[in-house]
């Protein structure tokens, strides 16, 4: 296949993975930019060659779709080459990757960093996507801060950059890896500030004069409602933006409310431009799973700029970059909810062989290093079924659901970052651009249903920074929701060059296949039959094993329907509030006594065992409920958190 077609494919394969192109509109599509105003430029050690059949890609594959003035730029030897503030990028990178292989090397720019500072600099509008774990955050941290160096800060004493994200523990990462950056600058009397608004987090304590200092830093970081609540309380000054940047932009484009509160910034941003005629914020969009052309991406952006749009239009700047990743993925079939588990609970005694399954066994080994295991549910209710299952069995585990306190949410994320974790169970909220390398295995106990773009998240988790991951798929051939997804799981699959399970191909491949564009069809047809694992794979072989007889065994003792009440505690809207008071009691209790116990692993593992006895008797209070939870109104899954919960 030519460079072309392989393009082609990937971008048309891409783009129907993601659900969002209407299958029948899909030959109107073309690789180059609907405008003509973009080529395809790949840098590429290989020639022409696709990755090993079979494999995941295992060498570095680049393309980047860029702007024709940046047609000539590569990716950059060196930060001192590409900004400013390379040295407190290069001290912070340092830092925070004090295990980096060859420790001698400095740290390089990153293709999507080296394409994205020019527009940046230059002020120009640009749309981003870049793969997981491709370093999107300093792709626009570094062009902003140069900017307000640049400005000189102690002019005004207003935002110059505000960076929204829908997902708290996001904005806290960004809002931490900028203070480290800083802290590096202000060894240089740089003196920027930085502000971060989030609903629920510890800056509710902050005095009423620091918290609307904070109002007047330079970079202020906030989710959309919290920059809403601060609009209408004209607390928030825009008239001196630079740079406003929406990360993780597709995902909160999906959301009505959203929608409303842009268009409302929008009517900030024009007031701004009524009083300063030379107002004229740079606006970004970064994402892994940003389609340009999509509905969502182009409504928003028409709200967003209102009249001006037909004119922005022909202006903005779009930058695709191909990352390598090393990231595995396997599905693994079952034939109904039970075998999920026992499959569950085998691939997490695997993961746990060096450290077993309680605290206590986690306390002994958490003097070695050790990885953690993120589980990803649909809905939070399963995520509290699951966790209540889990911890019944004797695992050691903590929860993350968008509704928890902030402050577990931010000892959850201390604990991964300090390989204190072997086990989360998460719901989407942490599907999105966490970053924390010593997340080694994704495991998806159940596919996304809303948005399928979320795979692509939730598989980014693992394999950060360069290093290995493994993503492993728990697909039920009989259960109704998630099967509809099997399709689109199959698509990405090729996106992704990974192995894809013959059983998926025969039941899906036909409807995976369907439609795509007939240029490329008889090689998409090719690219598949080549990624179908044989049967004599060790992984295949491997998969095979975890579903062996051995289900019998275990549940054979049991009665069907007395096995589901236990394995599928039901948690209504009260009883989840009720299991999170329980878990964050319990830890406020752990913490209070920790300096006073004399053998602190078995007072943890008595509260363990005291945590799920709890959620056991809560869950056992409600009817039992099927797998999936499908019948349940409730159950929306859990991806846009609400800000509530008031700062002041
Ligand atoms: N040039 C670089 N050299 C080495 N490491 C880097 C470089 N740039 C970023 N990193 C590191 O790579 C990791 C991933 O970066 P980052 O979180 O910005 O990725 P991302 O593209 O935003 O991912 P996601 O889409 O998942 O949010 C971080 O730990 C970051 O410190």
């Amino acid at each position: 296949m030519d460079k072309r077609g392989t393009d082609m494919m990937d971008e048309l394969l891409r783009q129907c993975s993601h659900g969002i192109v209407e299958l029948t509109k899909l030959k109107d599509l073309t690789i180059s930019n609907p405008r003509n105003a973009f080529q395809i430029e790949r840098i590429d050690n290989k020639g022409d060659t696709m990755p090993p059949v079979g494999m995941a890609s295992q060498q570095p594959e680049m393309s980047t779709l860029v702007h024709p003035q940046e047609m000539q730029r590569k990716a950059l030897q060196s930060f001192e080459d590409l900004c400013a503030v390379s040295h407190p990028i290069q001290q912070f990178l340092e830092e925070i990757h004090p295990n980096r292989k060859d420790k001698q090397e400095p740290f390089k720019p990153w293709p999507v960093q080296s394409y994205v500072y020019p527009f940046l600099k230059e002020r120009q509008h640009v749309l981003v996507r870049s793969p997981t774990g491709s370093g999107k955050t300093i792709a626009f941290l570094a062009p902003i801060l140069d900017a307000i160096l640049v400005e000189g800060r102690d002019r005004v004493k207003k935002p110059r950059a505000l960076i929204i994200a829908d997902t708290k523990d996001l904005l806290v990462q960004h809002y931490q890896n900028a203070l480290k950056i800083n802290e590096f600058l202000d060894a240089g009397n740089q003196n920027i500030t930085i502000g971060c608004h989030i609903g629920g987090v510890h800056l509710a304590r902050l005095p009423r004069y620091e918290y609307l200092k904070s109002f007047q830093s330079d970079i202020l970081f906030m989710s959309p409602g919290k920059m809403m609540e601060a609009l209408q309380k004209k607390m928030l000054d825009l008239s001196h933006l630079m740079y406003i940047v929406f990360d993780e932009a597709d995902e909160m484009f999906h959301c009505g409310k959203f929608l409303i509160e842009l268009r409302e910034f929008q009517k900030a941003l024009q007031e701004c431009r009524e009083t300063v005629p030379t107002f004229a914020p740079t606006f970004s969009m970064f994402s892994a799973t940003l389609v340009f052309k999509s509905p969502e991406v182009e409504r928003g952006l028409e709200v967003f700029f209102g009249v001006e749009w037909p004119q922005i239009v022909e202006k903005i700047g779009y930058v695709v970059v191909q990352f390598p990743t090393l990231i595995q993925q396997n599905v693994i079939q079952v034939d109904d909810f039970p075998q999920k588990l026992l499959v569950l609970e085998q691939l997490l005694d695997r993961d746990l062989y060096r450290m077993g399954r309680s605290r206590e066994d986690t306390d002994k080994a958490s003097k070695t290093y050790s990885n953690t295991t993120l589980v990803f549910c649909d809905t939070r209710k399963q995520v509290y079924n699951l966790a209540a299952w889990l911890t019944q069995k004797g695992f050691y585990l903590k929860i993350h659901t968008g509704r928890m306190p902030e402050d577990i949410k931010r000892k959850n994320m201390r604990m991964i970052t300090d390989r204190r974790l072997p086990l989360l169970i998460s719901s989407n909220v942490m599907a999105r651009g966490l970053d924390k390398p010593s997340i080694n295995h994704v495991i998806m106990f159940e596919l996304p249903t809303q948005n399928w773009s979320t795979y692509s998240h939730r598989v980014g988790r693992t394999g950060r920074c360069g290093e290995e991951g493994n993503c492993t798929v728990l697909l039920n051939k009989n259960g109704g929701k998630e099967l509809q997804q099997a399709p689109q799981l199959l698509r990405t699959l090729m996106v992704y060059r990974q192995k894809i399970p013959k059983w998926l191909f025969e039941r899906f491949g036909h409807v995976a296949l369907q439609g795509i564009d007939h240029y490329i069809a008889p090689q998409s047809q090719k690219l598949a039959e080549n990624l179908v694992m044989q049967m004599n794979d060790p992984q295949a072989n491997f998969n095979e094993s975890l579903i062996s007889s051995d289900t019998s065994l275990v549940f054979s003792s049991t009665d069907e329907t007395q096995h589901s009440q236990s394995a599928h505690p039901y948690f209504g809207e009260q009883q989840e509030m009720e299991a999170a008071e329980i878990i964050r009691r319990q830890e406020v209790y752990v913490e209070s006594h920790r300096s006073m116990h004399p053998n602190p692993g078995e007072q943890r593992a008595m509260v363990d065992v005291e945590v799920g006895r709890r959620l056991a008797a809560l869950a056992g209070s409600r009817p039992t409920l099927c797998d999936g939870l499908d019948s349940d109104d409730d159950d929306a899954p859990d991806r846009y958190e609400d800000d509530e919960s008031s700062n002041d």
